[in-house]
């Protein structure tokens, strides 16, 4: 799939932008605090309609503006939409070909994105929570039912430790925890389950990648990490009475910390190279060869789950790469994935093996081609 154009209103430091892309490469270049990350980020809100630096969209909003407003045209497989995203006080809208689309589910995933960004070494070296956030974004991407079954399961666990809380101090009768606990394990499971098998089929495209970004030396493996000794791929009825079973067994220790210890929310997952974890032994250079192993897997991974390559994006990663890594890098988007990378000088970039790129200066909100 292509992004061929993008509009902004009032987006950051956009007041009006309308460009035009390149199939192949595009590269925006320019000095530091211009718009360039702005850009790639209204891309990747197109995509997920939501920043992936921020969670508070008003912050997406331009300061002298109420509103903010992104639209793109896409090229898919079967034909071309338009999409539409409003950001508002009263919250976003969206649209497709016109439409307005009353679940944010129905527009996620119109146009699939793969970001790679400094901070993307954070998945390797960081909390058990940007791992989750890792995995949440990209099923939900390919799979927008998820999000749904997410949501669901964040308002009972909300709902649930409010109750634990209020129990402690009440002593209240705990029968109603029983309602709630059916609840969290139904949702829970489905998303171990969806969890368990995006990391099993990461893992496979993730090793060759990671395999050839280091000629052969290196074999990188992930583990899913449940909050509970689980077997996710077990059947969804024997993993609902396991997830039960287990609530039982810290029902005591919940009730008096008033918080929910076992589900979902207490996922992570880890990373091995050579059977030894990258975030505890692995260098700064291996970690970041697993993130990019991890992204690059990605691409794959969505190519085989909705028969399109997704859109990539690169912020400011390609200069602290290696040759090899670059050449990697370029060589495996080239022919078949539309890419928009930001730098802030070409040098950096290994240009000679770019073909076709669009080439675009980015100035205090403005882009000349
Ligand atoms: N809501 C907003 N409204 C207006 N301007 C904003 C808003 N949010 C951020 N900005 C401005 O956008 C600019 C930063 O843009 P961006 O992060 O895209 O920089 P960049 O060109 O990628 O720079 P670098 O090379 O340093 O990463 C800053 O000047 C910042 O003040």
């Amino acid at each position: 799939m292509f992004l061929t154009n993008i509009q902004l209103q009032n987006y950051r430091n956009y007041i009006e932008l309308d460009l035009h892309t390149s199939n192949k490469v595009n590269v925006f270049l320019g000095p530091n605090a211009q718009g360039k990350t702005n850009l790639l980020e209204a891309i990747f809100v197109l995509a997920l309609s939501k920043s992936h630096r921020t969670s508070k969209d008003k912050e997406l909003i331009g300061w002298q503006s109420d509103s903010a407003r992104i639209s793109g045209g896409v090229d898919k497989r079967y034909g071309s939409i338009k999409l539409d995203l409003l950001f508002s006080a009263q919250g976003k809208k969206a649209k497709i070909n016109g439409l307005e689309q009353r679940k944010l589910s129905d527009f996620i995933g119109s146009v699939n994105v793969v970001m790679f960004a400094p901070e993307d070494l954070e998945i390797v070296k960081g909390t058990p929570g940007v791992r989750r956030r890792f995995l949440d974004m990209e099923i939900g991407q390919v799979q927008p039912g998820y999000l749904h079954t997410l949501q669901q399961y964040g308002k009972v666990l909300q709902q649930r430790n409010n109750f634990l809380k209020a129990s402690y101090s009440s002593g209240a009768n705990l029968t109603m925890l029983e309602v709630w606990n059916m609840q969290l394990a139904e949702h829970g499971v489905k998303i171990m389950k969806k969890r368990k098998h995006f990391i099993h089929k990461l893992q496979s495209y993730a090793e060759q990648i990671h395999s050839g970004i280091t000629n052969g030396s290196e074999t990188l493996t992930i583990e899913y990490r449940p909050s509970y000794d689980a077997d996710a791929l077990q059947d969804e009825s024997v993993l609902f009475d396991q997830f039960m079973i287990k609530l039982t067994q810290v029902k005591d220790q919940e009730i008096r910390r008033g918080v929910t210890l076992v589900g979902p929310h207490r996922d992570d997952l880890a990373f091995f190279i050579n059977g030894k974890e990258a975030q505890i032994f692995g260098s700064q250079g291996q970690q970041r060869t697993t993130a990019l192993s991890l992204k690059l897997a990605e691409i794959e991974l969505i190519n085989e789950e909705i028969g399109e390559y997704p859109l990539l994006l690169l912020d400011d990663v390609l200069s602290e790469l290696d040759q090899n890594r670059q050449t990697q890098l370029i060589e495996t988007f080239q022919s078949k994935v539309q890419t928009f990378i930001t730098t802030t000088g070409l040098e950096s970039v290994n240009v000679s093996k770019l073909q076709d790129a669009g080439i675009y200066y980015v100035q205090d909100g403005r882009v000349t081609r």
